[in-house]
């Protein structure tokens, strides 16, 4: 959009942290409240009338809620006004109990504001543009029924061409650090907008939960506050408090490949790192064989896949550059890691759910190599996470979906947590001691101590054709293929690259993905970033 002042933040920051961030600029005379609103309020407004293409003698909606959030809603109001439309303002709650900066820009409004009243609203005619300003960053509880209802009323009401409605932050009713709709049921149909105009930074809400789905197109807009990320580049590792946004533009991300990626220059196999991922019997090898696949493709020097003897041949008919091993026990794998050469170790991808993995699992753990533990490897460990927990160590990290997530820790589950995925990350990472890698659309990269990291696959990013078998098993070799050469300790920024990897090999393999095709894709993928 480009009469937008659009830019890209590291920082996804929490309600709290946004108003500190506020707080400390106008303290600090950078700029005032008034001053952000009124750039807040004529973003939106302009955003509204490029995405609408309305025009002078257009009709425009705009609904003010009793907080900034409607202040925002104003000022683009004014703006509106200002570029000839024939606008509207609807308010919930009572204007004149308006505060501060919001109050000022009622006043510059001037003119009738009407209450939010389905009945009237519904009655026409629908306007070309409407602009959501009810409820921002301090959403705190569900919302009225009056507000979908109002909704409703506008998107039914007679009228001769579209509405295009855009939100002021972020839709009413999506709390922003969880992404949660809080809105009486059926209401995410109505209370959708086309296009969510972000203040400052994305914030959790857009990614999360049911955030995604009511944001439309998303678009971060500036409002005069210092464009310094509070979070430090990917190339640096991150651990602040305010979550990390994996979504790095173009020139930051080939420094950042090259940095995980790009061989050293003389180096040879083994410097580049031995990757062994444990697979399961006979017809059970094709989640563990991706896995190999996309740790060799993503640059580990040597991979070698441990199978049961009975599973050998099968495996040997399908693999050429991947070496192969009989590894029928965890003794039998104690004596493998005798080598200290082997650098990173994959277990899950379909090794099979039973005392074998345990056993596995406890001598990889002991033997203290970069540990990547997934799908049967967790879900072995239900009954008792603690026994897992008590040995696991920094070089180990769990790539769980929420299903096996909610397994490991059922009080950090999507159905039963009161808190973001963010922060149902942090705990699990606090509980387990070790680097947590949650999956999703927003997938979670949390350590111990409370450092995150959230990769957006959503948006301009959106990597919605991953949601197929296997692909999470891929992702675990692309980990296995970086971490095989990380230094001690260097998970987390390990797991940050490996789901933008992952992403982005999707993203460029497009439509009709399937999880073979991913590994395939990381040459054009690395050529591109210049490696
Ligand atoms: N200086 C600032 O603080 C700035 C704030 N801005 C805007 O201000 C927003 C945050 O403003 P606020 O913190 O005032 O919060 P909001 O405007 O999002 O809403 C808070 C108000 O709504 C009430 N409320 C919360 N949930 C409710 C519910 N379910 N039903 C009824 N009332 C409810 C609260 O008691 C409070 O009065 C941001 O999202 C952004 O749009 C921007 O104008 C930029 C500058
Ligand atoms: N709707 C979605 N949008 C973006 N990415 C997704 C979506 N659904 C799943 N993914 C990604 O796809 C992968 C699926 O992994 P996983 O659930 O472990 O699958 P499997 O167990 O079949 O390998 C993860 O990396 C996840 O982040
Ligand atoms: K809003």
């Amino acid at each position: 959009m480009s009469s937008v002042e659009i830019h890209q933040m590291r920082d996804c920051p929490t309600s709290a942290q946004m108003g500190a961030i506020e707080t400390s600029a106008m303290k600090d005379g950078v700029t005032t409240g008034a001053e952000m609103m009124r750039r807040a309020g004529r973003a939106l407004a302009r955003a509204a009338l490029e995405a609408s293409g309305a025009g002078p003698g257009d009709r425009a909606l705009v609904l003010c809620g009793p907080g900034n959030n409607g202040g925002d809603g104003y000022v683009a109001a004014s703006a509106l006004r200002e570029a000839g439309l024939d606008v509207q303002v609807s308010a919930l709650g009572d204007p004149r109990n308006l505060r501060g900066d919001a109050a000022l820009f009622v006043e510059e409004w001037g003119e009738a504001i009407a209450p939010l009243d389905p009945e009237a609203l519904g009655q026409g005619p629908r306007p070309a543009l409407m602009i959501d300003a009810v409820f921002g960053t301090g959403l705190s509880r569900p919302v009225p029924d009056v507000l979908p209802k109002a909704f409703a009323a506008i998107r039914s009401a007679p009228g001769a061409g579209p509405l295009t409605i855009v939100a002021a932050d972020i839709p009413s009713g999506i709390q922003s650090d969880t992404g949660a709709l809080l809105a009486p049921g059926g209401a995410e149909e109505v209370l959708a907008a086309d296009l969510t105009i972000a203040f400052h930074a994305a914030k959790p809400g857009h990614f999360l939960e049911q955030g995604p789905a009511l944001c439309g197109t998303l678009e971060i807009a500036s409002i005069g506050l210092s464009q310094d990320d509070r979070t430090p580049p990917l190339t640096e590792p991150h651990e602040g408090d305010i979550t990390r946004l994996v979504a790095p533009g173009a020139a930051e991300a080939a420094k950042w490949l090259a940095g995980w990626a790009r061989p050293e220059p003389g180096g040879h196999k083994f410097s580049r790192g031995h990757v062994l991922v444990l697979g399961g019997g006979p017809g059970k090898g094709g989640a563990a064989r991706m896995a190999a696949r996309a740790a060799l493709r993503t640059g580990a020097g040597l991979v070698t896949l441990g199978v049961p003897a009975d599973a050998i041949t099968e495996n040997a008919a399908r693999l050429d550059a991947i070496m192969l091993s009989v590894v029928e026990t965890a003794d039998d794998l104690g004596g493998m890691l005798e080598d200290d050469r082997l650098s990173a170790l994959v277990l899950g991808p379909g090794l099979g759910i039973g005392e074998r993995t345990r056993a596995m699992v406890r001598v990889s753990l002991d033997a203290r190599r970069a540990t990547i533990l997934d799908a049967d490897a967790l879900t072995s460990f239900a009954d008792h996470p603690e026994e897992l927990f008590d040995r696991l160590h920094e070089d180990a990290i769990l790539t769980p979906h929420e299903g096996e997530f909610a397994r490991l820790f059922p009080d950090l589950g999507l159905k039963s947590r009161d808190m973001s995925k963010i922060d149902a990350a942090r705990r699990a990472a606090d509980r387990a001691g070790c680097v947590i890698l949650l999956k999703g659309a927003a997938t979670i990269v949390a350590s111990p101590g409370g450092a995150a990291s959230l990769h957006p696959g959503l948006y301009e990013r959106d990597t919605r054709w991953l949601a197929t078998a296997g692909a999470g098993d891929t992702l675990c070799g692309i980990l296995a293929g970086l971490a095989a050469h990380a230094p001690d300790g260097r998970l987390h920024g390990a797991a940050e690259c490996a789901t933008s990897i992952h992403a982005e090999a999707a993203r460029s393999f497009g439509p009709g993905l399937i999880a073979e095709d991913i590994p395939d894709r990381i040459p054009d993928l690395y050529r591109a970033h210049g490696l």
